[in-house]
């Protein structure tokens, strides 16, 4: 076994995040987060065939007496939905699960968060235990227990806080992770950076070759970096009620792209979350400069390492600004005075700010 990296998440809602190669075998470890016997393995079309007997069978190898199922959707963020979240529940139902079980989510985000909001629900919560596939999870979803489905309104807006029993992160399955996929997970690296951390900033532009080229070092090191990141303001802010919402940089613009595109970005067809945050990210960072709130040049920065990491920074043709406004209006943070944003005071900086002007987020819209 290779080294294993363990950040702790404090407060009311203390778990454990342990992050190293070949996880998904460590029997005892997997085994030490179940209570009950009833272990419901949610997963994803392309993420099960790859990982999803060797937990079940380092499950078995730990405890004979389980009783496991597995529930495999489609992959992709159109599969986020109330339906299949709907068909988890059954899936619960089905097996008899009672209020000791488990719900393990094997994948990246999109399982995750349908895999946690249903652990939320089933007998009014029951425990989940977060095994991410993905950087974008290993980095950002698998932690702090914001759990949601999409509706065709928008992104997240049924869902619940249910923080997880523990996250296991196997970094060895990002091997088989698409180039793409990875790329997106670095957009939420270099969100940390953005909104809390001008050294780690500095630390993914002089890395940015390594993180690309899929360096275990360095992808481990940014993975422990980000989470440590997220368990410090989860920890202080669990539901949200303040500066936890710095975790949104770029991401009411981002949400509104994915929405207006109907959630097409895993399958191609638009942006997925990681590549819709960067352009929101770059949004955001433009609309806090033209507000005198942050120096151009730190805008011209933040778009010149995101688009070093391959990530789009512009909003794809066709999304016309007007529409996205509506769907920016329909974001979580907004209140009875209008839009609620994440804007930028450079890097490593962010800030709250309600009552935003539409006109000016108009014109960065129409600039972007
Ligand atoms: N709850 C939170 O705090 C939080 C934070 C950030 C993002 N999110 C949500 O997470 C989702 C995005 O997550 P994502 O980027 O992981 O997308 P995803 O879950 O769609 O995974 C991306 C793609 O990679 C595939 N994949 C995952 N791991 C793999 C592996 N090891 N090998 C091969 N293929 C693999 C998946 O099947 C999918 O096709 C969005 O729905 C977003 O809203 C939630
Ligand atoms: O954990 C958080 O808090 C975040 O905002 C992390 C985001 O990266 C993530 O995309 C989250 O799901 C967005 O939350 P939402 O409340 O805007 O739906
Ligand atoms: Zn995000």
């Amino acid at each position: 076994m290779n080294t294993v990296r363990t950040v702790k998440v404090s407060g009311d809602y203390h778990y454990t995040i342990a992050i190293g190669a070949g996880l998904l075998d460590d029997a005892p470890r997997l085994a030490h987060t179940l209570r009950g016997r009833h272990v419901l393995l949610v997963s994803d079309g392309n993420v099960a065939p790859l990982y999803a007997d060797k937990v079940e069978a380092a499950l078995a190898a730990a405890r004979p007496d389980l009783v496991v199922r597995r529930f495999v959707i489609p992959p992709g963020e159109q599969e986020k939905t109330l339906a299949r979240f709907g068909e988890c529940i059954e899936a619960l139902a089905a097996m008899g699960a009672t209020r000791d079980a488990t719900v393990l989510a094997l994948g990246g985000g999109v399982v995750g968060d349908l895999a946690g909001f249903a652990a939320a629900c089933w007998m009014r919560g029951v425990d989940c235990v977060q095994l991410p596939t993905s950087l974008l999870a290993m980095v950002d979803s698998s932690v702090g227990g914001k759990t949601a489905v999409d509706l065709p309104a928008g992104k997240n807006l049924v869902g619940a806080f249910h923080p997880p029993r523990a996250v296991i992160a196997d970094t060895a399955t990002l091997h088989t992770l698409p180039e793409r996929e990875l790329r997106a997970g670095l957009a939420e690296v270099v969100k940390y950076g953005a909104i809390f951390d001008a050294g780690f900033l500095h630390w993914i532009e002089a890395h940015a070759e390594s993180l690309l080229a899929g360096d275990e070092a360095a992808l481990s090191y940014a993975i422990a970096h980000s989470c440590e990141h997220k368990a410090d303001v989860v920890a202080r802010d669990p539901f949200e009620h303040g500066d936890r919402a710095m975790l949104n940089f770029g991401h009411t613009f981002g949400h509104a792209i994915e929405t207006e595109q109907g959630y097409a970005g895993t399958t191609g067809a638009g942006l997925n979350h990681g590549e819709a945050v960067a352009v929101g990210m770059v949004l955001a960072a433009r609309l806090s400069a033209a507000l005198g709130m942050a120096p151009d040049a730190d805008a011209e920065r933040l778009q010149a390492l995101l688009q070093r990491l391959g990530l789009p920074t512009a909003i794809p043709a066709g999304l016309a600004p007007d529409a996205l406004l509506a769907r920016m209006q329909l974001d979580k943070k907004a209140d009875a005075r209008g839009l609620r944003l994440v804007l930028w005071n450079g890097a490593g900086k962010a800030c709250i700010v309600s009552g935003v002007a539409e006109n000016a987020v108009l014109r960065a819209l129409a600039h972007g």
